[in-house]
């Protein structure tokens, strides 16, 4: 389905549910065909025309809907060791195990909802096949294009909703495309004029035609071929078809082959003698590019050595040089997480949000947290504010990126439905999974929720078979809404009087997956928070923090709504939070829960409709209104459960009121009202002989914490309380760093000191 920029906004929430809802019946009842051999199939003739055009790629913006079906887990079993089927034998709704279709491409490819093209077996039979789940980078002409032969493993086959069938394909790994020569190529499939024992230097020079027009799978197929053909006689060549394909590896994202391809183009040196002087450049290139893959796969201190390798190979390398000044940072961030922060924020942008950065998770480990599943530990003490971890994202997809097409992802197994980022995401972490084994092997540890079978990667036909379905079960478990370029541009420009981080939401939008904070489990109340900068994820500690103690962060904010927030983790990720906020929750007398949710509800309302700014103040009657809803509110709280437990539905009307008693210039009662608020959010705060000291142990950390702190650090300067407003402004500087990141834009909120 494709629908143009129009249709796509005027598709409303139902719309995808009814949708979703008709795609299910649609595979429910096609269950019912299931076994049954497909009727009235569309002839050759019908294909040919169905594929006779490139495209479809208008101009314009294109809404498309990619359903995961149900889960089916790949093809494990080579080629060579399954059994051979034709189109006829294919029955409806089956996954013909044990089974291989041999087939050739015979249309121009299209992507509709997936790379979609007319096939043929080598008894001339058709029909037509639909490869899901593709590298979005690449275009339909090179995911499948005419005239190639590819082995289906196991093929599925469907009715469509248009009437016809399709081999679905939804594991790209499930598709291998068969090289010229290959042993499983039928005859009829052969060549006719085949030029047999082409010179691997032919396929060289292919390969480097094809990388020439930036064409970096075509020259990576040419090289390959190029190495299957090289005789024990072909010494340099293999060597040449090894750094040409590391090259080409390195622009696709392809780091571990890369790397492989870069070690194995190192001419050795023989026994006695010296490299000469052409074989040392070449060796020089040679661990360039395994040291630029090595640091993609932020390897860095192998990186390091390739770089230095490429100095003695080359004495004086520029880039070697540059290189390893770049490593050199890296290095320091990732053993001391020694980040420039304020230069990171400073030059991530809308446009530069993929940031060049390691990780540091030097103060964590992951270790079992009993009922929680496994969780991810202090292995240091880590003070309130410090740095826990920063991490890039092993796999993001920014909102603001430019794109001609949204997609939206159904997937009938969790019966979930969503827009935009969380499908394209999924395209991207099945690219970088089929392509990097090693870096699969650490994503498929993520929690599944339970998913079966829990394969491991492993190679088979020369590509990772990677299980889509449950990199989508792990990618919908783990994943993080971000926003698009750091997580303080929405504190920057948010109307305090709004309170929470609502206004916040228009700056997200944006999702990824950062592997490491995916074993921090959630609480309300936890002790550390994340921030973004660009792609880095970056998460402080809201209190101290002692060795051995478990990282815990809050998935969604609880905000007000105690209950609403507990279904919304029991909906997501399938569990009950039980931390000193929920607890006390729990505790609550239900009409207690009861009053204040109307009463919230009532609170937003008037919030909505008083907005404070300098010309339209509060009236005293307004004021009034708030101390009574106020009071109200805080009534639902019985002090026998909540006592020095944050009270967050006061957390709004807190913060309007410290803003209607600073419009009146009421310094005292800011002061009193932005106490007030800090005590809501769970901080002890205490005042004595001018000393501000304040207790974490319960805190919860938002921006209107910093609202408030700021409140009180302007209104005891007003008063010509110097110190006391410093205090406050220190304090309100920490949680601003703790929770957007870093300070830099801290200023810009509420002007210099
Ligand atoms: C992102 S993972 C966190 C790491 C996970 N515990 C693991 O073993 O890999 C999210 C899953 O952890 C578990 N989890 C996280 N927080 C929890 C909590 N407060 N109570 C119970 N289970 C929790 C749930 O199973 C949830 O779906």
């Amino acid at each position: 389905m494709a629908l143009t920029a129009t249709d796509h906004k005027t598709l409303s929430g139902t719309d995808y549910k009814a949708m979703l809802l008709k795609q299910k019946q649609l595979t429910i009842d096609a269950q019912g065909r299931k076994g049954q051999k497909a009727t009235n199939k569309p002839g050759r003739a019908y294909l040919e025309m169905l594929f006779a055009k490139q495209g479809p790629s208008p101009a314009g913006h294109w809404l498309r809907t990619c359903f995961i079906s149900y889960a089916y887990p790949p093809s494990t079993i080579s080629t060579a060791e399954l059994k051979p089927m034709m189109i006829p034998e294919l029955r409806l709704e089956t996954h013909h195990r044990g089974r291989v279709l041999i087939l050739r491409t015979f249309g121009l490819p299209q992507r509709i909802q997936a790379v979609q093209n007319a096939v043929e077996d080598a008894e001339g039979n058709v029909e037509r096949l639909a490869l899901y789940n593709t590298d979005p980078k690449l275009t339909p002409e090179q995911s499948l294009p005419r005239g190639v032969v590819i082995a289906v493993r196991e093929p599925f086959y469907k009715a469509t909703m248009d009437g016809g069938y399709t081999i679905r394909v939804d594991h790209p790994s499930d598709l291998v495309r068969l090289p010229a020569g290959h042993e499983s190529i039928p005859a009829a499939f052969a060549p006719r004029f085949v030029e047999l024992d082409l010179p691997a230097e032919r396929f060289k020079a292919s390969g480097n035609a094809a990388y020439a027009k930036k064409d970096f799978m075509g020259a990576v197929d040419c090289y390959s071929q190029g190495l299957r053909a090289c005789s024990e006689a072909d010494g340099m060549l293999r060597y040449d078809l090894h750094r040409n394909r590391a090259n080409a590896n390195l622009l696709l994202g392809r780091f571990e082959g890369a790397l492989a391809d870069a070690e194995a183009a190192v001419i050795p040196v023989l026994a006695d003698g010296e490299l000469d002087e052409a074989s040392k450049k070449l060796n020089g290139k040679a661990h360039y590019r395994a040291g630029r893959a090595a640091y993609a796969l932020r390897m860095f201190a192998k990186a390091d050595e390739y770089f230095k390798e490429v100095e003695r190979c080359t004495p004086g390398d520029e880039d070697a040089k540059r290189e390893r000044k770049r490593v050199a940072f890296r290095i320091q961030e990732e053993s001391k997480g020694a980040y420039d922060f304020a230069a990171m924020s400073k030059s991530s942008s809308i446009t530069h949000n993929r940031l060049d950065h390691a990780d540091f998770v030097a103060a964590v480990e992951v270790k079992n947290a009993g009922d929680h599943g496994r969780g991810l530990f202090a292995t240091r003490n880590i003070k309130v504010g410090d740095l826990i971890m920063c991490e890039k994202a092993f796999g993001v997809v920014f909102k603001s990126e430019k794109t001609t097409e949204t997609y939206t992802m159904m997937n009938l197994n969790t019966n979930r439905g969503s827009m935009g980022p969380h499908a394209t995401l999924l395209f991207d972490l099945v690219q970088k999974l089929s392509h990097n084994p090693e870096q699969a092997k650490l994503y498929f540890d993520l929690h599944d929720g339970g998913y079966e079978p829990k394969l491991t990667p492993e190679i088979v036909d020369g590509v990772t078979v990677v299980d889509t379905f449950r990199a989508e079960a792990i990618s919908e478990f783990n994943r993080f809404g971000c926003p698009n370029v750091r997580s303080s541009d929405g504190a920057t420009q948010r109307t305090p009087a709004l309170g929470g981080d609502e206004a916040e939401d228009e700056f997200h939008g944006s999702v990824g997956v950062w592997r490491v904070a995916s074993y921090i489990n959630h609480s309300c109340s936890g002790n550390a928070v994340r921030a973004f900068i660009g792609d880095m994820m970056v998460i402080r500690a809201t209190r101290d923090i002692k060795t051995g103690d478990e990282i815990t962060m809050r998935y969604t904010n609880p905000k007000e709504d105690g209950p609403a927030s507990r279904k919304k983790t029991k909906d997501s990720w399938g569990f009950e939070c039980d931390c000193a906020i929920c607890v006390a929750d729990l505790a609550a007398l239900p009409k207690q829960l009861e009053r204040r949710r109307a009463l919230s509800k009532e609170v937003e309302k008037f919030l909505g409709s008083n907005r404070l700014t300098l010309q339209s103040r509060a009236t005293a009657a307004s004021i009034r209104k708030a101390e009574k809803f106020y009071a109200d509110l805080e009534a639902t709280y019985d002090l026998s459960v909540y006592a020095g437990k944050p009270r967050l539905a006061l957390s709004g009307l807190g913060q309007w009121l410290c803003q209607a008693h600073n419009f009146e210039s009421s310094q005292r009662q800011v002061i009193a009202c932005a106490s007030r608020s800090l005590a809501n959010l769970g901080y002890g705060i205490k005042i004595l002989r001018k000393k501000l000291t304040i207790d974490y142990t319960h805190c919860h950390t938002e921006a209107t914490a910093i609202d408030a702190a700021m409140y009180a650090a302007h209104a005891h300067r007003y008063l010509g309380e110097e110190s006391l407003g410093l205090q406050y402004t220190k304090f309100a500087q920490r949680l601003w760093k703790t929770l957007y990141g870093e300070l830099k834009w801290f200023k810009e909120r509420f002007g210099p000191e």
